[in-house]
């Protein structure tokens, strides 16, 4: 039987929401992951550094007894975001990056930036110490094309933003794109990208061929086929920008199936599952620990966990969770609309 020990991975880009959805989901991230950095889009969004203290007692709270899990929090940038906040926020080790999401971007981020030059004081403070900004790259011009939304933000955004704070360090969030993949490769270290598991397995006919299928529905949404194999290419190549970041991002069923369903795909319990298997397909699981455990750590100047994990491959196909159970309602976990051989045997919860 093949197996496969790496280091712990940790996950650079997860939602774990509030309420009966976080503690329905945060033990499936706690079994596999050592560290997540953790969305702070909650309704409202976690704004300041009182906000992460509050929420991260929340997040422990609902982890299993004797769970090792570390959550990383990270700020919601507004337009009255104060760059003092955000510093002591970060220098007391409280605060790990801050997220900008482009206002009405996606799930909860009406409260996101309009104009980036009124946040332009907070980006400064940031490149000064050193923290790191996630970026939700998409812009939300009505006359951009949905598919066409990381390409043009690239060049509005991104390009500028990079010419005025070369210091600033970057991760651009779930990268869609083979733009976004030669964006980030002609940048220096101060740019690396997260890149989710299931736009590794999924392409738009996911969503769109033979029925809609709002599981596979998220933001941003997965692209052509040749951008699948771009984003395959990057994560499996071992190079130190591209490391993973799930963005299991749970929605309760009813939220999902319907005529305005939300943008979020649950990931979380079959993520080091679906990936050994994306790794083994290309030939690549002694990338595997760098895309998951390594390269993450570097870009955030973190250490790597020393703990081990370790995936065995089945000759059956295993049996995975389908649904998980929040409250009243169920969450449904991602397909990869392919039998599963692999499974964590060692989990850390
Ligand atoms: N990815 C998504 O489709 N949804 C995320 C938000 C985000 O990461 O953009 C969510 O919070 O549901
Ligand atoms: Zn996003
Ligand atoms: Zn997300």
């Amino acid at each position: 039987m093949k197996t496969l020990t790496i280091r712990q991975p940790d996950d650079w880009h997860l939602h774990l929401r509030d309420g009966a959805v976080l503690e329905a989901v945060a033990p499936y991230t706690a079994a596999h992951f050592a560290r997540a950095i953790v969305m702070p889009n909650l309704v409202p969004p976690v704004v300041t550094t009182a906000d992460a203290a509050a929420y991260r007692e929340r997040i422990l709270a609902a982890l299993p007894e004797g769970s090792g899990f570390t959550p990383l929090m990270t700020l919601y940038l507004t337009e009255a975001t104060q760059a003092a906040d955000v510093e002591s926020g970060f220098r007391d080790g409280l605060v790990t990056a801050v997220k900008l999401y482009p206002a009405g971007a996606t799930t909860n981020s009406e409260s996101g930036v309009r104009n980036i030059e009124a946040v332009y004081p907070v980006l400064e403070r940031m490149a000064a110490i050193g923290m790191p900004l996630c970026v939700h790259g998409e812009v939300t011009d009505p006359a951009v094309d949905i598919f066409d939304r990381e390409a043009v933000f690239i060049e509005r955004v991104l390009t500028p933003l990079r010419r005025r704070l070369p210091e600033l360090r970057i991760a651009m969030e779930h990268v869609t794109t083979k733009d976004g993949v030669a964006f980030v490769r002609a940048q220096d270290d101060n740019v690396g990208a997260t890149i989710t598991t299931h736009h590794l397995i999924i392409n738009r006919n996911a969503i769109l061929a033979g029925g809609i299928r709002p599981h596979y529905y998220c933001l941003p949404v997965a692209k052509r086929e040749t951008h699948r194999l771009a984003l395959r290419e990057a994560a499996t190549s071992g190079e130190g920008q591209f490391f993973l970041g799930t963005d299991s991002a749970p929605h309760v069923d009813p939220l999902k199936e319907s005529a305005c369903g939300c943008a979020g795909v649950f990931n979380a319990p079959n993520t080091m599952a679906c990936l050994a298997q994306v790794f083994e397909e290309e030939g690549a699981l002694e990338k595997l620990e760098a895309f998951a455990s390594l390269n993450g750590p570097a870009f955030y100047r973190l250490p790597p966990n020393e703990r081990r994990i370790r995936l065995t491959r089945h000759s059956e196909p295993i049996e995975t969770v389908r649904k998980v159970t929040a409250g009243a309602e169920t969450i449904t976990v991602f397909d990869p609309m392919s039998p599963i051989h692999w499974k964590v045997e060692d989990d850390a919860s």
